[in-house]
C-alpha cells in the first residue's frame, strides 16, 4: 500500500550545499504535494535557486537526502529532469530563433514524438502562435516570459521549477502568468515558484521562506502570520506627509525588541514579538503633534522582515543582522 509520502512531490530531507567556508542551503526539508503551488521565499542570496536547482538534479547536495516526483534526488537525477520544467532566472532561449523554431529546437532535445502537435499546443496555450515567427531577441519581457513558460512546459512535466518567472515583467503580464499557473495546479502539476514579491506570494497555495540558507517558516499565509505572533504599530502623519515620518526611523529601529520598522505606503510599520517592549518604543512618539498611531495587522512582509533580522548571517560574522 502507497504511504501518504511516497505520493508527495516533492519530499527531501536535511538539503545541504556548502561552497567552500559557507553553507548556503543548510538543511532544508521540504514536502509538497501533488498539484499545489508553493512560492519560495527569501532574500537575495539566501539559496533558493541552488534548492532549486538540487531539487531537478542539476547540483549535488552535500547532505540530505529524498525525492521528486517519486525519484531519487541522488541516483535518479537524469530522470528527475525528464519530468520537471526547470524555468531558470534569466532568459535561456535562442535569442535570434523566432519563437516556434525555439519550441521546436526543445522538442528535439527532447526527442519528443509528435513535436509537430506539442509545439503547436504550446503556441495555443500560452497565446504565443499569432507571433510563431517572430525572433525570441526582438520580444518584450512579458512575452519572454511567456515563450519560456511555453517551452519548460513542452515535454509535459509533472512538476515545474521556476525561479524568479516574473522578475521585471508588467503586472498585466504577471497576472496572465499567474492564471496560467493556476490552470496548470488544477490539472494537477505541482508548482515550486521563487518570488520576491508579496503580491505572488498571496497567490500560493503554501510558503516557504528561507534566509541565509535556513528555513524560517512555512505554510499558508494565514498559518505564517499567526506563528509569527507579532506585533504591529502603524503611525500615519496627520497632512499624509511621509517625511514627518523619516525622523522616527532610525531611533525605532535601534529600540529595544523592535524587529522591524517598514514602510507601507504612506504608513510606517512598526513590528516586534514583545507586545511590551512595542509599547515602550513607541511611547516617545506616541503623542507627538501631528501623528496618529494605531495597532495594525501584521502582514506578510513584516513577518519576513522580521523573521530576517532574527536571522544570523551565514556569510557574516555570525552576530545577528542589523535590524530591517
Ligand atoms: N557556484 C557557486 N560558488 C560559490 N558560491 C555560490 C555559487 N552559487 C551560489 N553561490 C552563493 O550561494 C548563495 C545562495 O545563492 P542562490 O543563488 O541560491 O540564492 P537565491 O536565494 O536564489 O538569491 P536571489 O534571490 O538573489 O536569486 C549566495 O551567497 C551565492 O553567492
Amino acid at each position: 500500500m502507497s504511504t501518504p509520502e511516497a505520493s508527495l512531490a516533492i519530499d527531501v530531507r536535511g538539503l545541504t550545499k556548502r561552497y567552500g567556508q559557507h553553507t548556503v542551503v543548510d538543511q532544508i526539508d521540504l514536502q509538497l504535494r501533488p498539484g499545489r503551488i508553493c512560492g519560495f521565499l527569501g532574500p537575495n542570496g539566501s539559496g533558493k535557486t541552488t534548492t532549486i536547482r538540487m531539487l531537478c538534479g542539476l547540483l549535488t547536495p552535500d547532505a540530505g537526502e529524498g525525492q521528486c516526483l517519486g525519484l531519487d534526488i541522488r541516483r535518479e537525477a537524469l530522470a528527475i529532469k525528464r519530468q520537471v520544467g526547470y524555468m531558470t532566472q534569466r532568459f535561456g532561449l535562442y535569442e535570434d530563433l523566432s519563437i516556434r523554431e525555439n519550441l521546436d529546437f526543445i522538442g528535439r532535445l527532447f526527442e519528443l514524438p509528435d513535436r509537430k502537435r506539442r509545439v503547436d499546443e504550446g503556441l495555443e496555450r500560452l497565446g504565443l502562435a499569432s507571433r510563431q515567427r517572430q525572433l525570441a531577441g526582438t520580444l518584450s519581457g512579458g512575452w519572454k516570459q511567456r515563450l519560456a513558460l511555453a517551452a519548460c512546459l513542452l515535454h509535459a512535466p509533472r512538476l515545474l521549477l521556476l525561479d524568479e518567472p516574473t522578475a521585471g515583467v508588467d503586472p498585466k503580464a504577471r497576472r496572465d502568468f499567474w492564471d496560467e499557473i493556476h490552470r496548470l495546479a488544477a490539472e494537477g502539476i505541482t508548482v515550486l515558484v521563487s518570488t520576491h514579491y508579496m503580491d505572488e506570494a498571496q497567490r500560493c497555495h503554501e510558503l516557504v521562506y528561507i534566509a541565509y540558507g535556513k528555513l524560517l517558516a512555512r505554510g499558508s499565509e494565514r498559518e505564517i502570520i499567526e506563528g509569527a505572533k507579532l506585533s504591529v504599530w502603524a503611525v500615519q502623519s496627520d497632512r499624509d506627509d511621509p517625511a514627518a515620518l523619516a525622523p522616527l526611523v532610525a531611533p525605532l529601529k535601534a529600540a529595544p525588541g523592535v524587529q522591524s520598522v517598514a514602510s507601507f505606503g504612506s504608513a510606517l510599520h512598526v513590528a516586534s514579538q514583545d507586545q511590551a517592549a512595542l509599547k515602550r518604543a513607541i511611547a516617545p512618539f506616541e503623542h507627538q503633534p501631528g501623528l496618529r498611531w494605531a495597532p495594525a495587522e501584521a502582514s506578510l512582509e513584516d513577518v519576513f522582515i522580521s523573521l530576517i533580522s532574527q536571522s544570523p548571517d551565514n556569510f557574516g560574522s555570525g552576530a545577528a543582522r542589523e535590524k530591517a
